[in-house]
């Protein structure tokens, strides 16, 4: 008897979960002989229902929110040991995982698409006691985005945190680190350190276009001091796909990495899949193709493209 478990966010996407749920519900139930739902009411909550299900042997647990209920949904299978399949529909204000497995952005379509004989086996990330499956940011602007508000999501969308982004340039510093990796091991300064698994950073699908979800690899992208000072120029490098591999930042390729916090400094914040990350130090790790993960099986990366060179200002 096949079974699956729906969780759905009811306050993600300004409370978009809520008015999709009769939709997904009917949808599961014309392809799972069981199904069962429920709604978070706060922090943990997917975590506990998405365990609980790989533990009761359930086949597939979907959820329905935002990257957090993504992230924490994903935290409930690695923690049942990853035996239940995952699917999801975004419904939040980034939705960097939808993005970077062609899944549709709009949540009527993203139901009507869900195909259970299409599935991909993802890389997962390890942090600490902790997993993520887009990235994890260090840094002054992981701060800021910490405090966008529901009000401004809603009005704004991913616009709200590319603002207050914006506004964390004016206030950045630098923090200094050790990063030791397996092939590496220095201390640099930067305004803003990524570890990331799949090519989409706060919704630009093309920050990246080198990884995939599945490469066993991720990226550890540091931005140089003086990336801020240039923004103008940046900009377009993130947007076209070619900042990974400017004079703003080295990026390293790697499958584990320990980062420490050198600097003397009580405010340094992290993000992880754009909801508050752990605390420093961090041991992260790549574990290769872990997660099944209901998904178009041929989705196209969006490719860097070929933008004309800024003059320096
Ligand atoms: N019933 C609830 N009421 C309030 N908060 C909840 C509830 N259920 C879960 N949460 C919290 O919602 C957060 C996750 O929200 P999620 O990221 O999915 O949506 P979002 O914030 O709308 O999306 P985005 O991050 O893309 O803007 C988690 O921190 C979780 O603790």
């Amino acid at each position: 008897m096949s079974r699956c478990l729906i969780i759905i966010n009811p306050v993600s996407g300004g409370g978009a979960a809520r008015r999709y749920a009769l939709d997904l519900q009917w949808k599961l139930s014309t392809l799972f002989e069981t199904i069962e739902v429920k709604f978070t009411r706060g922090e943990g909550d997917a975590t506990r229902f998405a365990k609980n299900a790989c533990e009761r042997g359930f086949d597939a647990v979907f959820c329905m929110g935002g990257d957090g209920t993504v992230n924490e949904t994903v935290n409930g299978i690695a923690q049942g040991g990853f035996s239940c399949t995952f699917g999801f529909i975004p419904v939040g204000t980034v939705n960097d995982m939808s993005r970077a497995l062609g899944i549709h952005q709009n949540p009527t379509q993203a139901i009507r698409r869900i195909d259970i004989n299409e599935t991909r086996t993802i890389d997962i990330g390890r942090c600490n006691d902790r997993y993520f499956c887009n990235n994890i940011a260090a840094g002054v602007i992981p701060k800021v985005v910490d405090e966008v508000t529901p009000k401004e999501k809603s009005i704004l969308g991913p616009l709200a945190y590319f603002l207050r982004a914006g506004q964390a340039l004016f206030t950045t510093k630098d923090y200094t680190y050790r990063i030791k990796t397996e092939n590496d091991d220095f201390i640099c300064k930067s305004p803003l350190v990524l570890a990331l698994l799949t090519n989409v950073v706060s919704s630009f699908e093309r920050f990246m276009p080198e990884a995939s979800v599945d490469d066993g690899y991720m990226r550890i992208i540091i931005f140089k001091e003086y990336f801020i000072l240039d923004i103008l120029s940046v900009l377009p490098l993130i947007i076209s796909g070619a900042i990974y591999n400017s004079r703003y930042t080295t990026t390293l390729t790697v499958k584990k990495a320990h980062i420490e916090l050198l600097s003397d400094v009580d405010d340094l914040s992290t993000n992880m899949d754009g909801d508050a990350g752990p605390d420093m130090p961090v041991d992260i790790e790549v574990l290769p193709r872990v997660l099944k993960v209901f998904a178009p099986a041929k989705h196209k990366k969006k490719k860097a493209l070929n933008l004309p060179k800024l003059p320096h200002i």
